[in-house]
């Protein structure tokens, strides 16, 4: 691998860095962390599937029905704004970002992201983006964009990741764990490193550690 680009160094051109990984894992974090070091978007691919949860839970729709579902998404269309700092998710002019992380989009969200034809509908709104940018999520690397620059995977025990999460959440770190590990079952089968992804274990990392440990492993780019 070529030399590291400088931290600042603008990525340009048609450029795409995936993170993916388990749940709590900190990809969102991270990739907004690695995103602003080179100046471009991330993207936030499972606050499309958050929304998508939300909009059926609302509509009382069936979360394992995709045709009633995707019938409100095409009447509701779903926009992501990717930018450096964070993702906001609207729906027309309503925004939704800030009820997308909640207990109940949790529970419902695996089920949801299980659709093959919301999975369709969701990789359609991703590859329509602009690049440069940094993409996060569980198949991002596998499925969305196999020919991605540069892949990384993030892990961490689910003890750590419900640790870390307490601290944004008000239930105890077992109900966390639990729940985590409930999820990472379900969500197995579109989570997995892609063949050419560095598998980093984030548990003994802070999360400069995390980026540092990206940005250093990045082929270099023009400025
Ligand atoms: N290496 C790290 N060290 C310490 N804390 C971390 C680290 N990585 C992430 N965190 C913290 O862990 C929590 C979960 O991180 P984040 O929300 O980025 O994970 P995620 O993988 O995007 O989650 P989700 O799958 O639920 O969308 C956050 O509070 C974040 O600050
Ligand atoms: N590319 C993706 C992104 C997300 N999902 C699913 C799996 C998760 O349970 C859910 C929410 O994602 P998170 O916010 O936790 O990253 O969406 C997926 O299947 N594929």
């Amino acid at each position: 691998m070529r030399a590291a680009p400088p931290h600042g160094t603008l990525y340009t051109g048609r450029v795409i860095v995936t993170i993916d990984g388990v749940a709590a894992s900190g990809k969102s974090s991270v990739a907004s962390g690695v995103a602003r070091a080179l100046g471009v978007p991330y993207v936030s691919s499972g606050l499309l599937y958050r929304a998508a949860t939300l909009l059926a839970l609302e509509a009382g729709a069936p979360l394992e029905g995709a045709r009633a579902l995707l019938t409100h998404l095409r009447a509701h269309p779903l926009r992501l704004e990717a930018l450096p700092g964070g993702n906001r998710l609207w729906a027309g002019e309503r925004e939704l970002t800030d009820e997308l992380h909640s207990t109940r989009v949790d529970q419902g969200v695996s089920a949801v992201a299980a659709l093959p034809e919301v999975r369709a509908w969701v990789d359609a709104q991703l590859r329509a983006l602009p690049e440069p940018f940094v993409a996060e999520g569980r198949d991002m690397g596998t499925n969305v964009f196999p020919h991605a620059d540069a892949k990384f995977y993030l892990t961490a025990s689910p003890r750590v990741r419900a640790e870390r999460r307490a601290q944004e959440r008000p239930e105890d770190v077992p109900a966390i764990e639990a729940a985590l590990i409930e999820r990472d079952r379900r969500d197995r089968v579109q989570s997995a490193p892609a063949p050419d992804a560095r598998v980093i274990d984030t548990g003994p990392l802070s999360l400069e550690g995390v980026i540092g440990t990206i940005l250093a492993a990045l082929p270099a780019r023009s400025a």
